[in-house]
């Protein structure tokens, strides 16, 4: 699925945004952009409350349309309405959404459902194992914890199919060991050849999978590059 070929033989942009830039109003959320996401890399968006880095998620997963510039994904404009994006872009939103009345179980045969998975029975029972969630699956969102819903968010991406993935600070509500896990499994999903696009406030996340990290501020892109340069920039680094 994500094998088409530039010209020049470099694997093509899986995303492809190009002067993007998103007004509120008279507010200057995102300045114009351009971002290039290959299958197999991770890109990290860093940047302080308010820094447009939600902002410039939505418009790569399609739910919101750029003010300005364009925004492709797999050569096409990018919108949430389309059944291609829908079938291969997974978000994490940094919103936890649930039905009170389905259990964790229920949540992610719902998704497996949606998107045509098969054998999703064996394949949700090793999601919840790897979220830690197995003793939870008969729970109801109602009662787990915080961080055990993010879990269930992050599960929920996981039981279906993805070329991209998108994640709005999926460290949020995560204890230590639960952050170093998502690690691990953000570099898997590089491995797999999903192409990773998130927004997080842990420079040690960014560092650990981010191929290049793009830093906002006000909207602006104030830095880019590999994780420990711009970081190094920022003054977050040794
Ligand atoms: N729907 C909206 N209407 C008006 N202004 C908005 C809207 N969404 C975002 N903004 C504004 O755009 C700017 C960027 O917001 P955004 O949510 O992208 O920041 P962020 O970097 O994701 O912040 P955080 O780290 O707090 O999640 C902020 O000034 C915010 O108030």
């Amino acid at each position: 699925m994500t094998g088409s070929t530039a010209p020049h033989g470099a694997p093509a942009p899986l995303l492809r945004l190009r002067g993007v830039s998103r007004t509120y109003g008279e507010r200057k959320a995102l300045l114009p952009l351009d971002l290039d996401l290959e299958p197999g890399t991770c890109t990290a968006l860093f940047g302080h409350n308010g820094s447009g880095k939600s902002t410039l998620l939505r418009i790569a997963c399609g739910r919101d349309e750029p003010t300005s510039g364009t925004a492709r994904f797999a050569g096409r404009k990018i919108s949430e309405d389309d059944p291609e994006v829908r079938a291969r872009v997974a978000v994490v939103g940094d919103t936890v959404a649930t039905y009170p009345d389905l259990t964790v179980r229920e949540h992610l045969e719902l998704v497996t459902v949606a998107h045509a998975v098969e054998d999703a029975g064996a394949w949700i029972d090793e999601v919840l194992a790897d979220r830690r969630l197995s003793g939870h699956a008969q729970a109801l969102p109602g009662s787990l914890s915080s961080g055990q819903l993010q879990s269930l968010l992050l599960a929920a991406a996981l039981v279906r199919p993805r070329d991209l993935l998108v994640l709005d600070e999926p460290e949020q509500r995560l204890d230590p060991d639960a952050r170093v896990r998502l690690a691990e499994l953000l570099n898997g999903e590089k491995r797999d050849g999903v192409a990773v696009l998130l927004a997080t406030h842990q420079p040690e996340l960014a560092e650990t999978v981010a191929d290049r990290m793009i830093a906002l501020e006000d909207g602006r892109v104030i830095a880019e590059g590999p994780p420990a340069e711009v970081l190094g920039e920022l003054g977050l680094r040794g």
